[in-house]
Formats: structure tokens, sequence, C-alpha cells
């Protein structure tokens, strides 16, 4: 569990946060047989910092790229995610912007609810709004450049934010909804994202033959071979989909490396 200045005091009932502490992040170590994924859970009460991440393309020495995609669990009314630009900007604009705090209002802040999915290719600028619980599935990096925050006394990252950021609006096709989508969130260059409710069908066993990670939503999900389970707010690591039993499975994501 990661302490942020966003994050909450109190955490949905399936996450036993330590009192007196504020929990933005719940994330799940990738296992050694999966270096490539990893799986956070998301709780806001305030904005993130308006950010930006690089992708493998423009990462120097020692940073990682890092794309990422969010599921939304939980939206309060009114939630938001800011994610690109209203309008073409340039990196001078973008930097006038952040230096003076405008950034947050040229940002396109997008009204959320639960099920809905976005795809964040590197370089998109965004930040999240208050009031969502959301699980990110993301390449396993933790570049993050921070082009601004609010005035709060944490660290920004504004040469490194410019060099990868894109100043343009945030592709429509890179969002979606589970209902429009099916259940195929995300088929991406770096991983790919399933909904699944109850069993697997044959089209998802024969995506999931290698390693994956299962993030059940509601109900249980069982390892065959291992003595292991998760349930909801839990993570589980098998080598295959085969390896799996879901016969007490409610909604699941199952999550794997691209390819
Ligand atoms: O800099 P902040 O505001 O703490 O945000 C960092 C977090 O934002 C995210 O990149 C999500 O946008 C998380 O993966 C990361 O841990």
């Amino acid at each position: 569990m990661v302490e942020k200045v966003w994050g909450r005091d109190q955490l949905p009932a399936s996450f036993k946060a330590p009192s007196g502490e504020r929990i933005g992040e719940i994330w799940f170590e990738p296992p050694a047989e999966l270096p490539q994924l990893l799986v956070k859970y998301l709780f806001t009460s305030e904005k993130l910092s308006v950010q930006v991440h690089p992708g493998n393309h423009n990462a120097l020495d020692g940073e990682a790229g890092k794309e990422e995609c969010w599921f939304v669990l939980h939206a309060d009314e009114g939630a938001k995610l800011a994610i690109g630009f209203d309008e073409e900007l340039t990196s001078e604009q973008i930097e006038r912007a952040a230096r003076d705090g405008s950034i947050e209002g040229l940002l396109t802040w997008h009204d959320v609810k639960a099920g809905d999915v976005y795809y964040l290719p590197a370089g998109t600028v965004h930040a999240i709004g208050p009031g969502l619980s959301l699980v990110e599935v993301q390449q396993n990096s933790d570049t993050t450049f921070r082009l601004y925050d609010y005035g709060r006394p944490r660290e920004l990252h504004l040469e490194r934010a410019l060099a990868v950021a894109d100043g343009g609006p945030y592709p429509a096709e890179q969002m979606g909804t589970s209902t429009e989508r099916g259940q195929t969130l995300v088929d991406g260059a770096h991983f790919r994202l399933d909904r699944i409710e109850g069993a697997p069908d044959d089209q998802i066993v024969s995506a999931y033959r290698a390693g994956l990670l299962v993030l059940p939503l509601e109900g249980t999900v069982r390892s065959i071979d291992r003595d292991a389970a998760a349930c909801a707010g839990e993570c589980l690591y098998a080598a295959s989909i085969d390896a799996l039993d879901f016969s007490e499975a409610g909604v699941t994501l199952l999550t794997r490396p691209a390819g």
C-alpha cells in the first residue's frame, strides 16, 4: 500500500487500510515469471499531479517506458479524468501553462463512470481527478514526470516532461466502455486486458495459454495446482488459464503481456 497526498483514509470494504494513513495506491508487485506488468488499485480524494510518462523509445538510461490503462471501478458523481489537451499546444505553450498553473484548464476533463476504460499511450499528458477507484494496468515502470502539482510541495520534472509530452488532444478511439468493447478492453502493444463474467469462453482460454494475472472484482478464482485463491481486492498469478478454477467466479479482470 502506498501513501499519497491524494489518497484516501477510507478504502472500499475489500481493502484494509492501516488507520491514520492516506492510501492512494495498492501495488501488486510483478511475479518473477511476469516482470513486464504492474497492476495497481488507485483510490483518489484529490487530483493527482498533471503528469506524463515516456515510452520505451524516448526513455533515457535508468528510466523505463510506461504505457498504462485505467478501468474505472467506481466514480463519485461528477468525477473526472484529464487526458490530453482541448487544442494542439506547442512545447513552449505547455511549459508556460505548467509554470503558471493554467495547464489544468487546458486539459480535456472527461466525465467518467464505472466500467469506462482508457488507454494512455506514452506521452499523453494526464491527471486523475478525485472521487475515483480504478484498476491501473501498466508497463512495469515507475517513471512519472510531473508538470504541475497545484502548489503541493512535491518535486516537478518539467524538462523531462516537456521532452516526452504530446501537445495534442486525446484520440477518442483510446477510450471506451466495457459494454462497447465486450470482453477485450485493451489489446495493445504492451499488454492485453479482458473483463469476463463467470468462466472464460474458448476465445479467452486460447488468448491466455501463458502467464497471466487475475483480478477478481466479484467472486473467487482458485488456482487448481497450487494452494491459492483470490477474491476482490487481490491478484493471482497463474502460469496458464488452464491452471485456474472459475467455478466460484463472478466478474474477473485478466491481463497478460502482449504477444
Ligand atoms: O505523481 P502523483 O500525483 O503521485 O501520481 C503518480 C501516479 O500516477 C500514475 O502515473 C497514474 O496516472 C500512477 O501510476 C502513479 O503512481
